[in-house]
Order: C-alpha cells, then sequence, then structure tokens
C-alpha cells in the first residue's frame, strides 16, 4: 500500500500562520520617498520592486529590535534607474556584473542567459552617455589562466549591446587606466577576469581602492556572486559613492524577496535535490512563509526513514533523521501543509540504463534506490499546486540527468508553465531546477528564473547578501 506520509498533516494553513506573515511584513504601511518609486523592470512595477526591499528590511529591523514594522523608520537600496542623464552623462561608471557563463572546451558560451540578464542596466548606463567600466570573474581560477579569460564574451556582449565592446587585458593598473580614459561617452570596456587576482576574493581594502580609482560610481548588478564579500562586490563600495543596485539585482531581490515575504496565497514551496543537509535553512525559512510546502528529490529518503520506512539503498543522511522527525513536526504546528511523495520511482543502480519500477514510498526494496517522484504523486503535487497563487521551485524532484527518471521533475516544470499562463507567480529559485526548465523548455513562461545558485539559496534561506547590504541606501519612512 501506498505510504500515508502526505495525510498525517493538515492540508490547510491555519489562520494564525497567514496573520504571522502578514504582520511580519505590511510594505503597504509605508510611505516611499525615493525617486526609484518610478522604476519597473520587466513589468515589474516600481512600488513592488521596493516593497521586495522594504520587506527584507523590516524584516532585519523588526527581528533586531523584538517588534513589528509599525512606525520603523526603513531604507531601501538605490537604484540605477534613480541615475539620470544629469548623473550619467560623461561618468565613469564601475559595474560589477556576473558573466560567469559555461563555456565548452573551444571556449564557445554554451548558455548565455547571464550576459543577456546584465544588458538592461549597461544599456541604461550607456544611452545615458555613461562610460561603462565592466567587471566580472570567470570560474574559480588561482591566479592568471588563460582559459578563465573573460575575451570569449566580447563578441556576444558587443552583439547584444550593438556597440563594439572593448577589452583590456588586466583589471587595475596604468594600461586599463589608458583604455578608460581612452573610452567616450556610451562605451563600454570589459575588464579583465577580477578573480585573477587573489585580492578579490580576500577583499582586500588596497585592491578595492585601486577598482575604485578607474571610475566616479558604482553599480551592482552581479546577483550571482552578491553572497561574496569580494572587493568588486563588497570592498569597492567604500570608495564609490553612489553605489546603486543595478536592474537585474533589484529584479531578483524583488522575487526571491518581495514575492517569498507578501506572497499571493495560497503559496507553495516545492523543495528537492540531492541531500536534506543543504537545504535546512531553505525550508525552515520557507516554513515561516508557505501554506504548502512539496518535498521531493534526493531528501525525502531520509523523512522516510525517520518514519520508520524501509529505504533500500537511497541516498539518506543518517545524522539527519531527528532533523526530519523536527522538521515534520514544525509544519505541523505551523500549519503548513507538507506533502511528502506517497510513490517512487526505483532503480536497481545509480546509472541511465537501470531497470526501474514504481512502489509506494513505504515499500522500497533492499537493493533498490528510489531516483524519482512517483506518478500519484506528481498528481497530488499538481492538485496541491492547482490551488496556488505563488509557487517557488528549488531543487529538481529525481536525477533528472537521467531521462529514464526525469518524468517527475519535467511534469513540475510542465505544471508550473500551465499556471503560470494561468496567472499564478512562479519562481525557480537557481541551479539545477532552473537546468530542469530549460531542459523541458518553458523558462519563458517563468514569472523569474534566478540567475544565481548559491546566492538566491542564501536569499531563501533569509540570509542578507553583502553584496546588496554594502549598496547605499533611499530613504524610505514608515507611517
Ligand atoms: N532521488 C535522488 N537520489 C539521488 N540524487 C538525486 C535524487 N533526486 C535528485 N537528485 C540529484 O540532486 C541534484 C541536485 O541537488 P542540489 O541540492 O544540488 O539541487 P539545486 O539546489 O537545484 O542545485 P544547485 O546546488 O546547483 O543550486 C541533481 O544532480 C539530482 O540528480
Ligand atoms: O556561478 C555562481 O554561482 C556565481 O558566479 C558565483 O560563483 P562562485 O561560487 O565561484 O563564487
Amino acid at each position: 500500500m501506498a505510504s500515508t506520509a502526505a495525510t498525517s498533516f493538515s492540508l490547510l494553513p491555519t489562520s494564525s500562520s497567514r496573520r504571522r506573515v502578514a504582520a511580519v511584513v505590511a510594505p503597504s504601511r509605508l510611505t516611499l520617498r525615493s525617486p526609484s518609486r518610478r522604476l519597473g523592470f520587466a513589468g515589474v512595477a516600481a512600488d513592488s520592486l521596493l516593497a521586495a526591499h522594504v520587506a527584507a528590511k523590516i524584516r532585519t529591523v523588526a527581528g533586531r529590535s523584538g517588534k513589528g514594522p509599525r512606525g520603523v523608520a526603513v531604507m531601501a537600496k538605490k537604484s540605477v534607474g534613480d541615475l539620470t542623464a544629469a548623473d550619467l552623462k560623461g561618468k565613469k561608471v564601475f559595474v560589477r556584473a556576473d558573466l560567469n557563463v559555461p563555456l565548452d572546451e573551444d571556449r564557445n558560451i554554451t548558455d548565455d542567459t547571464r550576459i543577456r540578464a546584465a544588458v538592461p542596466t549597461i544599456k541604461h548606463l550607456i544611452s545615458n552617455g555613461a562610460k561603462v567600466i565592466l567587471s566580472s570573474h570567470l570560474g574559480r581560477p588561482k591566479g592568471v589562466t588563460p582559459k578563465f579569460s573573460l575575451s570569449p564574451l566580447v563578441p556576444r556582449l558587443s552583439e547584444l549591446l550593438g556597440i563594439k565592446v572593448e577589452k583590456a587585458d588586466d583589471c587595475i593598473g596604468p594600461e586599463v587606466e589608458k583604455l578608460v580614459n581612452a573610452l567616450p561617452e556610451g562605451g563600454v570596456l570589459l575588464l579583465e577576469n577580477v578573480r585573477f587576482y587573489k585580492e578579490e576574493e580576500k577583499n582586500e581594502p588596497e585592491f578595492a581602492k585601486k577598482l575604485a580609482a578607474l571610475a566616479d560610481l558604482y553599480v551592482n548588478d552581479a546577483f550571482g556572486t552578491a553572497h561574496r564579500a569580494h572587493a568588486s562586490t563588497e570592498g569597492v563600495t567604500k570608495f564609490l559613492k553612489p553605489s546603486v543596485a543595478g536592474f537585474l539585482l533589484q529584479k531578483e531581490l524583488d522575487y526571491l524577496v518581495g514575492a517569498v515575504s507578501n506572497p499571493k496565497r495560497p503559496f507553495a514551496a516545492i523543495v528537492g535535490g540531492s541531500k536534506v543537509s543543504s537545504k535546512i535553512g531553505v525550508i525552515e525559512s520557507l516554513l515561516e512563509k508557505c501554506d504548502i510546502l512539496l518535498l521531493g528529490g534526493g531528501m525525502i529518503f531520509t523523512f522516510y526513514k525517520a518514519q520508520g520506512f524501509p529505504v533500500g539503498s537511497s541516498l539518506v543522511e543518517d545524522d539527519k533523521l531527528e532533523l526530519a522527525t523536527s522538521l515534520l513536526a514544525k509544519a505541523k504546528a505551523k500549519g503548513v501543509s507538507l506533502l511528502l511523495p506517497t510513490d517512487v520511482v526505483i532503480a536497481d543502480k545509480f546509472a541511465p540504463d537501470a531497470q526501474s519500477k514504481v512502489v509506494p514510498a513505504s515499500e522500497i526494496p533492499d537493493g533498490w534506490m528510489g531516483l524519482d517522484v512517483g506518478p500519484d504523486s506528481v498528481k497530488t503535487f499538481n492538485d496541491a499546486l492547482d490551488t496556488t497563487k505563488t509557487i517557488i521551485w528549488n531543487g529538481p524532484m529525481g536525477v533528472f540527468e537521467f531521462d529514464k527518471f526525469a518524468t517527475g521533475t519535467e511534469a513540475i516544470a510542465k505544471k508550473l508553465a500551465e499556471l503560470s499562463g494561468k496567472g499564478v507567480t512562479t519562481i525557480i529559485g537557481g541551479g539545477d531546477s532552473v537546468a530542469a526548465v530549460e531542459k523541458v523548455g518553458v523558462a519563458d513562461v517563468m514569472s523569474h528564473i534566478s540567475t544565481g545558485g548559491g546566492a538566491s539559496l542564501e536569499l531563501l534561506e533569509g540570509k542578507e547578501l553583502p553584496g546588496v547590504v554594502a549598496l547605499d541606501e533611499a530613504v524610505v519612512v514608515a507611517v
């Protein structure tokens, strides 16, 4: 018989859990006093963008003081959209982007998403007469390593921006300064990989100062690297004013903080991936906010074992059994409807050509391992998702890299695409779930696909990102 793991948790959230979330973030109480009220990005209203930052800040302020948001003066980050031609014309602007794109053996770009995502900010700057000094890392080089040069990015950047992008062979020093000084208004100079200097990751002030010396002001649009306190993401802000957020950074915050903290309800979170240990923070944080939590991926077997079910040779973290039990109890206490798959696709080995069959989640035989969620679970998950208005998804439902075990993940991707078309806010929180959505070819219809893996995980865990914290604040006053 199928396990009844799902039925031991109530299907409806309590009204108190709804009230608690609403009390923690109440952006409607706020009057925004910032020109960035006008700003919008990709169909996202300006007020909603700011509400996201405000909501994040309120939670921090409220958390520290132990009091709610009422009457608390809070701040929001200054935006590149606040800068007009009067601020930008002829100015040298240091733009930190995350152009850490995958390259094949011949150094061709295999996915240009991150380059495309950086374009709106750069276009805004060049169309307002700024001189753009563009900086990024690529990979994790140890010292100067030609295979990690940013040179292969120049043709695609030039094509997307419609101008000839210049390239420096270094990111600091007299030669770079000469190229910067030769930049025309509306020109773009791409600096060499900033991680060729070990001082970058060490966030050494002297190195940050040298980067800053190239420019008049700073824009951080590197969402994927915003969780790193590096010289070009954090240190440089101490020497360049103003230091403002780019459009991509804002959009990521709007969805991953704003839509998640203040969601249209019911709000469902889908968490998958390999191990529960790497998702504890995310699950705990989402349990505070969501109405429905769907779990899939390798982590579910730790939950099953904690409930006394046989798990065969499935992935299990034996030191996390108590944790799994406590997460189930927490969900129950909070009135969150936590659904574990009731059936699984099992395999006789971890391989694309493994023998496979579907069994109830409570009946995995010895020698077999669960590699995907089963069809009954997909149906239950889809029915639950049909009731929602906001969905965030992080981590695949199974070993989607093997076609035979990709069905559950692909079904969820298709369901989110369908619901997105019906007005549900669908957010894909980075990492492998993005790859899965792209594999199914439904990336374009999602409300938001994060460009950050580690950064989006940290945000979903409720952490502050150093690259965001360091930016200038625009005063927002609570009334
Ligand atoms: N049942 C399973 N058994 C073993 N591995 C699984 C299972 N289900 C999913 N996985 C694996 O989990 C991996 C993704 O897990 P991870 O925790 O890294 O997710 P993610 O957060 O989406 O990715 P990233 O860490 O890149 O952000 C995939 O490679 C997938 O094959
Ligand atoms: O790909 C990423 O997640 C970002 O570019 C950050 O890279 P890092 O993990 O090497 O800092």
